[in-house]
């Protein structure tokens, strides 16, 4: 399904409230089913927990989680101490490009069995459940955090705990913080310090009710519409000051581009404050938050700036090489990109051409990054669909807020 988004002059200000954020209810529901005296709220709607959800409970034994990476990592470190239990654990074309190496070399050092069903290092696994006797491991930390947190979800079910060693640089930093928050949420007690990670066993848990906070990642578009609009100002739920999630640096990032942020007791409502904008800082470093790179890079084009975004090397094995993407998209509108391993150069832009169909990749970020540009030309967006891997209500809630959108 390709969409056309119709210039728009402005926005329409309004209120919406976002789903649940999908990283932190792909963890609860592992710690659920750990621990069933756990209850969610605000759980997100998208494919990527739904299919989470679906295979916690499946009897089949080849589970697909298409694309959902947090699944297929988190998963692989559940099914892996399901004693007795065998599961082939595969995904989409996509997610057998997607690296997995590290994590079942991890769990195979702590005891778990697990072998390729084809290429090595790549999904699809094969895992023969069993309770693993070590509980002491180290991983590299420079490619996923994934890896890290799916060992820290099992931990505490370990008989003995585990103690997580972290080699070398550590990437995505907050999503292991994020972790560690909700572990001790529900009564899990846990160290991260000095590059090692501690985390107690408990053989159970005293009942308890988490509210999710919605996704800061799917939040990061209004700040683009917004930075893109004519004084623009929406308002969204349900979210926090003190959040867990590393995107929510977007209150930082977009003060840059022109974007305040007022927090209410369960909202934070985006206003357009200025005109002139100074950009984002040479050399803004996204480690932290990569999820956010597209957004930042499509606004700064809208505006007609330039940006050089470092600590990107995480976007070549997401949902697909997020780098190249950029660049061919951004190219095809008239703009100029330069990408290396971990960084983006686009430099300052004159004209964005009409009528371009954006191609998305089998990413939903792709689709949700650019569509904001409908507040500068008249574009296409192909494989609209895609956003349900995070957002699915992410066109709907577009058309409440004024933006032309036909098949
Ligand atoms: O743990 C998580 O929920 C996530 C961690 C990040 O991945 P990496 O650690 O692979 O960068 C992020 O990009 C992904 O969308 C969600
Ligand atoms: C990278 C992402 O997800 P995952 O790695 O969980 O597929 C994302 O949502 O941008």
């Amino acid at each position: 399904m390709s969409l056309k988004l119709s210039q728009i002059t402005n926005i329409t200000n309004n209120t919406l409230q976002v789903t649940g954020s999908k990283s932190e209810t792909n963890r609860l529901l592992i710690l659920q089913a750990l621990y069933p005296n756990i209850t969610i709220e605000n759980i997100s709607n998208s494919d990527d927990s739904n299919l989470m959800q679906k295979a916690l409970i499946s009897n089949d034994q080849i589970v697909d989680i298409h694309h959902a990476g947090t699944a297929m990592r988190f998963l692989t470190a559940y099914f892996a101490i399901q004693k007795g239990k065998e599961t082939v654990l595969t995904g989409s074309a996509r997610m057998q490009e997607r690296p997995i190496k590290i994590l079942v070399e991890a769990l195979q050092k702590i005891g778990c069995t697990i072998q390729y069903e084809n290429e090595e290092g790549y999904p699809p696994i094969r895992i023969l459940g069993k309770q693993p006797d070590t509980n002491t491991v180290s991983l590299e930390a420079n490619i996923s955090s994934q890896y890290i947190s799916a060992l820290m979800l099992i931990a505490s079910s370990l008989p003995n705990g585990l103690e997580i060693s972290l080699v070398g640089k550590v990437t995505s930093v907050p999503y292991i913080k994020m972790t560690l928050s909700l572990l001790q949420d529900v009564g899990i007690k846990g160290t991260f310090e000095n590059n090692k990670i501690t985390i107690k066993h408990y053989k159970s848990i005293e009942p308890v009710h988490i509210v999710v906070e919605s996704d800061w990642s799917s939040a990061s578009y209004f700040y683009s519409i917004v930075a893109l609009s004519n004084n623009g100002s929406v308002t969204i739920g349900s979210y926090k000051k003190e959040s867990y999630q590393g995107d929510a640096a977007l209150v930082e990032i977009y003060k840059n581009l022109g974007v305040e942020t007022a927090f209410g007791e369960h909202t934070i409502t985006l206003t357009k404050t200025s005109e002139s904008v100074t950009g984002i800082p040479e050399g803004l470093d996204l480690s932290n938050c990569p999820d956010i790179a597209q957004t930042i890079v499509v606004t700064c084009f809208g505006l007609g700036l330039g940006c050089y975004l470092t600590g990107l090397h995480t976007l070549k094995i997401k949902e697909t090489d997020r780098l190249e993407a950029l660049k061919i998209e951004i190219e095809k509108l008239g703009g100029i990109v330069e990408i290396t391993d971990n960084s983006l150069k686009l430099y300052p832009r004159t004209e964005i051409k009409e009528g371009i169909s954006i191609a998305t990749y089998h990413d939903h970020r792709m689709a949700m990054a650019f569509a904001p540009l409908a507040l500068r030309t008249t574009l296409y967006i192909e494989e609209a669909d895609v956003v349900s891997k995070s957002y699915p209500d992410f066109w709907s809630d577009l058309k409440k807020l004024g933006f032309l959108i036909t098949d």
